[in-house]
């Protein structure tokens, strides 16, 4: 066991065969080892030294509900509100099937694309500019869809929030629906930041984006503001869950340090097959067409079961 030996739990080190959410079928590893070891650390390390990075739309939200109905994206909610002026459903969707494919281009290098994607935000937000907007017409339609967060999700949160763990939900959607969804699913904990792009207002009047922009390109913790609470806050916690849906998710946690502990966890429902090699190289842990938090809780209940273990090894060597 080498030097691992002296960081093992008091309790005993953890096997993955031994933890039932993760011994399932739609549960792949490419390096069971190397999830073995996160883990490991994580349950060693503490609540005290966690921290969780989460995706939005397709991680918080489902990626497929019980009934069929389809999930909207946080900017497909800001879409359908019916204040938008005539042209800009039509406008929007120009963009949209002019930037997507760059976006998801495979032989494109990234640095090609961000300025794309800069392009496409910044004439999106020149979109949502020049009329009046009540906050209230996103909150009525994100109220439809504060039911399709996973399964557990309610439950996850609580607990991070029992535990003081900060939680980062990064979003380069709109962060005015992402925060009406958890706000109204009652999720919104105080330990839970939202970083996102959110609407600005002149006089009244919409104005685009508030800086600064977040895109797919940018979308980790290079973005937060060093002079920020939550910068100092995440940059002493370096065990670390990440968790998304989408192949660059797994670098939401870039910018911190580099001796981190890092479990990134994938939902993969699109194109399982095709795209099953790419997650299982990006990601430590796929879940395939999971729509539930198990996994995450899993991992969270065992970080405190040993942290109360720990507790009361201390109360008992204090007496
Ligand atoms: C500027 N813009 C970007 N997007 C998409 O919104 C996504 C937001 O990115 P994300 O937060 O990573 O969300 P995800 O979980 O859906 O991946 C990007 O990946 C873009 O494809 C957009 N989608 C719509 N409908 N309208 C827009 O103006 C727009
Ligand atoms: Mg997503």
């Amino acid at each position: 066991m080498g030097c691992d030996e002296k960081r093992e739990p008091a309790g005993g080190r953890l096997r993955v065969q031994d933890i039932p959410a993760l011994i399932q079928d739609h549960c792949r590893m490419r390096n069971p080892a190397k999830v073995e070891r996160i883990i490991n650390e994580l349950v060693f390390g503490g609540p005290e030294r966690m921290q969780i990075v989460s995706d939005f739309d397709y991680t918080i939200t489902k990626q497929r509900m019980e009934d069929g109905g389809a999930v909207p994206s946080s900017f497909e909610i800001f879409n359908s509100c019916q204040s938008l002026p005539k042209n800009f459903k039509a406008e929007t969707d120009k963009l949209y099937h002019k930037y997507r494919p760059i976006e998801i281009d495979p032989h494109m290098p990234i640095a090609v694309k961000v300025k794309y994607m800069i392009e496409w935000w910044t004439k999106s937000g020149e979109l949502a500019s020049g009329f009046p907007f009540d906050q209230s017409e996103i909150d009525q339609i994100a109220s439809k869809y504060k039911h399709a967060l996973r399964d557990g999700t309610h439950e996850f949160f609580a607990d991070l929030q029992r535990l003081n763990i900060p939680t980062l939900v990064f979003s380069a959607g709109l962060g005015n629906s992402v925060v009406s969804v958890l706000r109204q699913a009652n999720v919104l904990h105080p330990n839970v930041k939202v970083v996102s792009n959110f609407l600005q207002f002149r006089d009244g009047v919409l104005d685009g984006f508030q800086q600064p922009m977040i895109h797919t390109f940018n979308k980790n913790e290079t973005v937060l503001n060093e002079s920020s609470e939550y910068y100092d806050l995440v940059h002493t916690r370096d065990h670390i869950i990440v968790m998304g849906d989408s192949i660059g998710d797994a670098d939401m946690a870039s910018g911190v340090p580099a001796s981190s502990h890092i479990m990134k966890i994938g939902f993969l429902f699109h194109h399982v097959e095709a795209n099953m090699e790419k997650y299982m190289d990006t990601f430590d842990i796929v879940l395939v067409d999971d729509q539930t938090m198990d996994v995450p809780r899993t991992l969270l209940a065992l970080i405190e079961k040993q942290h109360k273990l720990n507790m009361e090894a201390a109360k008992q060597s204090s007496l």
